[in-house]
């Protein structure tokens, strides 16, 4: 119980009692105190071998989405395995609880086990939708009910991850990595390396999280922090130069390679090696020398900053707005900036991400970034005056004039560039390659680009192609309409680093899972509600997934279980569980029964999949859904329907349960 590693890899065995280890956290007691009050009275009043059904169901899709991913099924399923009050729960219990508790309950607790449930459900990993219960529990009263809590707390959260990363990787296209860098923003330790778990599981590459890589077996990736840059101020400061060549073994020293590169690139990337920060040079070579077979590069310690922090223009009605670094301009203030090609971007003044709208140019590829013009197009003037009194000393007043970049964005940019690409070609002539750079602010669209550009010359410069095929990680506060934004404007960026919006879920933060009784020692249960979507679905149903001849699921359709399955080829009548108008015939060229029994007679009956399988399945099951249902915006709702025969079996029922009101 008190195992402090869990283990994931549970793939290709079916599991004996006691095998499977979990997370600590997860044990009996880590559930709602009304659980073991209701358990105390179902107890009292001889219902301790009622036999129940109960359903497990969201009642809508997390993030204005029509699907959902199910996951957290093993994890209930090793819950079930190890369900077992410890001599120190029981007191604790003892102590807590309301007095008066008669002693026999306590020796009942400390009996109790999950051998007599029985829980069904449907693969994880697999699209599911409102009212269907992805899982269902059989068994006696007590025990199933105690369950309620933790079943919930595994697969609410479980899912939404996985749902938001599996949203993620569909705004993203398969091509581009996906990394989750959200631990230090999570919802605590435990949070944190769910929402690692999870985000693979949805799709995602690989994890920051260290823990979460030895725990489930996840690649861990990652490049460094500013803090490394800005630690070192100057070449004075590296303990040492050397490196081995890769393939002679002579050692040479990588400053030296690197210095003399910086100077020739100085020229191709138009920024001067006195503009460029020395600290962040020590620093990359400093890191190349301790990773030269992987070498990546944070390039923008030095004030790359969004567009928005643009200096003023010759344009006398374009003004900067810099929110870090008040530049004082005598120009007419207005909003907006204009880009290098000549186009005037006007901010409604609303904030979308932080950065002034609209960024995008809506042409799908990167009007601005070219290297040998930036930051010079034709309209802009070179006139050497500065048009800015400016207070910020970086601002450039170079021959060149001001631009529509302003100097320091673009030259520190630059800087991060000249550093990398001199370090890069150093360490290419010890025999190594490069990874690649990332980036973590600014107008990542714009920057990507401009370092791919950057990357292509000096790869015909230099006559070093595989330099063209350096990966570009972006980071910062990235959410799935930043991505789809930036796929808009056209990126180059070939890896997203993402934390806060993905692992918080913060466009929508819980999944509404609930855990109703639907059945009784063979009586079906229905709860009525004024909101007719909270009414429950009675009895112990079926599900299934009906499929077109093309392979698309149709409609998932629930029955009772004592209702013969759909069979391929013939008619069904499928209806809506609430609007008597709404029916439809259908007849599936396939039928996928969604129920397996996952736990009987205390033991895992099925193969669990291992996380790699249940990620493979999560692309699998999304493939069969419709694109329409799958897009971000106004989604097409999927149906779910009952059968006829459970249709009238609700309505009747409903009748049976509502009270008649008296007019008065
Ligand atoms: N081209 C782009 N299109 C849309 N959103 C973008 C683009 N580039 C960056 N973003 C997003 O805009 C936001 C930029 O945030 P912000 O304005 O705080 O800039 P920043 O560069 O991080 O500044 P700071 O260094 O002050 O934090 C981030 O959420 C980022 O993901
Ligand atoms: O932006 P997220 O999606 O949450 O991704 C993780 C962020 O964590 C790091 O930032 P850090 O903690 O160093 O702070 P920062 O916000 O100042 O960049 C990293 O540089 C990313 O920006
Ligand atoms: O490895 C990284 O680049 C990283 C890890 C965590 C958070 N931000 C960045
Ligand atoms: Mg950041």
């Amino acid at each position: 119980m008190n195992d402090r590693e869990m283990s994931c890899n549970t793939g290709g065995q079916f599991m004996d009692r006691g095998r499977m280890n979990q997370n600590g956290v997860v044990q009996p007691l880590l559930t709602d105190l009304y659980q073991i009050t209701m358990a105390y009275a179902y107890w009292k009043s001889g219902k301790t071998d009622d036999q129940a059904v109960f359903d497990l169901f969201f009642r809508s899709n997390p993030f204005h989405g029509e699907f959902t991913i199910f996951a957290g099924l093993e994890e209930c399923l090793k819950f079930l395995d190890s369900f077992h009050y410890s001599d120190s729960d029981i007191e604790y219990l003892r102590q807590t609880l309301p007095e008066g508790i008669e002693n026999e309950f306590f020796e009942y607790l400390g009996n109790l086990t999950a051998r007599d449930v029985t829980l069904y459900a449907i693969d994880e990993g697999t699209v599911a939708f409102p009212r269907v219960p992805i899982i269902k529990i059989e068994g006696p009263l007590i025990i199933v009910q105690l369950l309620e809590t933790t079943l919930l707390t595994l697969v609410n959260y479980a899912s939404l991850m996985a749902t938001n990363a599996a949203r993620y990787r569909m705004v993203a296209g398969k091509h581009v990595k996906l990394l989750e860098f959200g631990l230090r923003r999570a919802q605590g330790p435990d949070g944190g390396l769910s929402a690692s778990k999870y985000s693979y599981t949805g799709g995602f590459d690989g994890t920051s999280n260290v823990l979460a890589g030895k725990l489930f077996n996840i690649p861990v990736k990652g490049t460094h922090a500013h803090a490394y840059i800005t630690s070192f101020s100057s070449v004075g400061e590296l303990k040492t130069r050397l490196l081995k060549h890769k393939q002679t073994g002579i050692t040479e020293d990588l400053l030296e390679h690197a210095i003399r590169h910086r100077q020739l690139l100085s020229h191709l990337l138009d920024v001067s090696t006195e503009e460029s920060s020395e600290g962040e040079l020590a620093a990359m070579v400093s890191y190349a020398i301790a990773f030269p077979d992987g070498f990546m590069a944070l390039v923008d310690t030095y004030d790359v900053k969004s567009r928005e922090t643009l200096e003023v223009t010759q344009d006398p009605t374009v003004q900067t707005e810099t929110k870090s670094r008040q530049i004082q301009t005598n120009a007419t203030p207005t909003n907006g900036y204009k880009l290098p090609n000549g186009t005037k971007v006007t901010s409604n003044g609303k904030k979308s991400n932080g950065l002034v709208d609209p960024i995008s140019t809506g042409n799908g590829h990167c009007p601005q970034a070219s290297v040998s013009q930036a930051p010079m197009p034709a309209s802009i003037t070179t006139d050497t005056t500065p048009q800015t009194t400016a207070t910020n000393s970086k601002t450039s007043t170079s021959s060149k004039g001001t631009a529509y970049l302003p100097k320091y964005v673009e030259k520190s940019f630059r800087s991060g560039l000249l550093n990398f690409s001199a370090v890069a070609l150093a360490l290419n002539d010890l025999g190594y390659y490069a990874l690649g750079i990332r980036i973590d602010s600014g107008d990542l669209a714009y920057l990507s680009c401009l370092a791919r550009e950057t990357f292509e010359k000096v790869a015909e410069r230099f006559k070093v192609p595989w330099f063209n095929k350096l990966t570009i990680v972006a980071s910062n506060d990235i959410n799935e309409d930043t991505i789809l934004s930036l796929n808009e404007q056209g990126h180059k960026i070939d890896c997203f680093g993402i934390g806060t919006h993905l692992v918080t879920c913060q466009r929508q933060p819980a999944l509404g899972c609930v855990y109703k009784l639907v059945e009784i020692n063979g009586q079906a249960r229905i709860k009525l509600s004024q909101d007719v979507e909270k009414v429950t679905m009675p009895g112990n149903k079926n599900a299934y997934r009906l499929y077109s001849a093309d392979g698309h699921a149709l409609i998932d359709l629930l029955q009772k279980v004592s209702e013969p399955p759909p069979a391929v080829g013939q008619k069904v009548l499928c209806r809506h569980p609430f609007q008597e108008s709404k029916r439809a015939y259908v007849i599936p060229s396939h039928v996928e029964s969604l129920y397996k029994v996952y736990w009987k007679s205390g033991k895992i009956c099925q193969q669990l999949p291992t996380l790699e399988q249940v990620r493979e399945k999560v692309q699998i099951s999304l493939k069969t859904l419709r694109n329409d249902h799958k897009r971000t915006l106004n989604p097409t709702p999927y149906k779910v329907a009952v059968s006829d025969n459970l249709y009238n079996f609700i309505h009747d029922l409903w009748l049976q349960n509502a009270p008649i009101g008296e007019l008065s």
